[in-house]
């Protein structure tokens, strides 16, 4: 029998020489808009890398849930090669870009061990008391939130992993991950450095006119050794001098030195785990949240609606615990809203195709990277009516929605299949907990401009790999009186 040729995925012509440009920003938009021409499966050819952008839940869960054997990888030894991040700026440690393997899967089974949704409960003293201090820190300084809200994130995860005590301002391994961080957001979608499609200039001398990314990925690559090094050494030395604080890396480490059969390259593990939870977990997080207060100015009627029914059970009277998690419905739908409206991973995270597939009549060639555009499938109006309108209610009636097969849960935010983010209880446990409290005693309001005007931010986001709404103004205020001394409470 003859092997019948079956065609590629449609998608823009590629020029003769492979000279396509890749949208170099708000991809997903782009991506969004090409879905009308091409349909759910978009293949792109760049310069010898071939390219399919996922458009829709249903080709999302066919290719990563049921064919989750093959669309599970990330880069492996060819292509994408993600040259610029991995190879150059030393990110190799990050278990979120490994190939799909026993490594990976290492590294994957013990971050669950520790953060599994039936253990998130052990979390709720570390998340109760950094949103505390965030809501002391509200009252110091509103203006500036966006910082308190991420010395939170931040704070919450080095607590759980290194057990470090976050300080207000210039915290050193805060800093430490955040200089580094800021590289991996500028390198991290794939393709922003030619070197990603053309890995053989990595071979460039750093000297050469041109090869300014070489010079740039040298200093970023220092900044990602120290951030893994140097908080990890820490824990060791406390362990040493018999000071250690529970935490992620001191349990495992402990456990290490007791298991004399132990494999040598476990402590390598263990650090690396330690040290994704702040990479993965602290901007993520951050970029949700200020999602929320962006969409509490814009949609001042849901921030009264959730209040209402904060006050129906707290009456005004104390702060709310997870305990109370089942009797406030509307701030779930709230957090579900802000993981939809804006994901935070618009483009998802890159997969790999590791064999020769079709879908739909269509051939999916090995070595294919997949991108999953989260934004359009969160944004598809016959799944989610009116989509660029932040409305928690549409999720309010999961019974209805799910007989009218509208409004599922956005779980797509979080990925798909055996790379779904392992870190999604904690982070929905985190941003539940926060809105709860803070709109439980403080009122998120507009700023007035010189007329007397109130100010409506704009809803803007970054293009980043990680988008986050841009800077924006906003007050913070205490509801009451009563509230006012809750939030100095929260001290004792
Ligand atoms: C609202 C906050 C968060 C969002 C929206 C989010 C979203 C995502 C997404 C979309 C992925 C890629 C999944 C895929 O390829 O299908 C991912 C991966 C990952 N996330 Fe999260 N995440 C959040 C918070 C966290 C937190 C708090 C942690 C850690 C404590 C974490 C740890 C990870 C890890 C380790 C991976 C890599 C998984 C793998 O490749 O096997 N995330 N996350």
């Amino acid at each position: 029998t003859v092997a019948v040729k079956r065609p590629l995925p449609p998608g823009p012509p590629t020029g003769w020489f492979g000279n396509f440009n890749l949208p170099s920003s708000y991809q997903w938009l782009h991506y969004a808009k090409w879905k009308e021409l091409y349909g759910d499966i978009i293949y792109v050819y760049v310069l010898g890398n071939p390219i399919i952008v996922v458009n829709s839940a249903q080709a999302a869960e066919e290719l990563f849930e049921r064919r989750s054997r093959k669309y599970s990888s990330r880069q492996v030894q060819h292509r994408p090669v993600r040259t610029m991040v991995v190879e150059l700026m030393g990110w190799d440690w990050l278990f979120s870009s490994m190939p799909y393997g026993r490594r990976w899967k290492q590294h994957r089974s013990l971050f669950r061990r520790h953060f599994h949704k039936l253990l998130t409960s052990d979390y709720y003293s570390v998340v109760t008391k950094e949103t505390y201090t965030t809501l002391r820190n509200l009252a110091h300084s509103p203006d500036d939130f966006a910082h308190h809200l991420r010395r939170t994130a931040a704070a919450i995860v080095m607590k759980i992993s290194y057990g470090h005590e976050v300080s207000d301002k210039g915290d050193i391994y805060v800093t430490l991950a955040d200089e580094a961080m800021q590289g991996l957001g500028m390198a991290g979608i794939f393709g922003t450095f030619l070197v990603d499609y053309l890995p053989f200039l990595k071979y460039v001398p750093a000297r050469m006119p041109g090869a300014n990314f070489k010079r740039q990925a040298s200093i970023w690559r220092k900044k990602t050794r120290a951030m893994i090094d140097q908080p990890f050494q820490a824990v060791r030395e406390r362990i040493a001098n018999g000071t250690a604080i529970p935490c992620f890396a001191q349990k495992e480490l402990e456990k290490l030195q007791q298991d004399v059969n132990s494999d040598p390259d476990y402590e390598t593990i263990i650090k690396n785990v330690a040290g994704i939870s702040y990479a993965a977990g602290a901007d993520t997080t951050v970029s949700t949240l200020l999602s929320f207060v962006l969409a509490m100015l814009v949609h001042p009627e849901v921030q009264t609606r959730a209040q209402q029914e904060l006050d129906d059970i707290l009456a005004m009277d104390r702060l709310p615990t997870f305990a109370d998690r089942s009797k406030l419905p509307f701030i779930d739908c709230v957090v579900w809203e802000c993981l939809r409206w804006n994901p935070v991973l618009p483009m998802g995270l890159a997969r790999l195709v590791t064999s020769d597939d079709e879908y739909n009549g269509y051939f999916i060639p090995n070595g294919t990277s997949v991108l999953p555009n989260v934004w359009a499938i969160l944004h598809d109006a016959d799944v989610y009516p009116d989509p660029l309108i932040f409305s928690p209610e549409r999720f309010s009636d999961q019974k209805k929605n799910d007989d009218l097969g509208i409004n599922k849960l956005p779980w797509p935010a979080f990925g798909f299949g055996r790379r779904m983010c392992p870190g999604r209880w904690l982070a929905y446990e985190t941003v539940w907990f926060s809105i709860a409290c803070i709109l439980s005693v403080y009122s998120i309001e507009r700023c007035i401009d010189e007329n007397g005007l109130e100010i409506v931010p704009e809803v803007a986001y970054t293009s980043s790999l990680l988008s986050r709404p841009k800077p924006f103004k906003c007050r913070f205020i205490p509801r009451s009186e009563r509230a006012d001394e809750l939030i100095k409470g929260t001290a004792s």
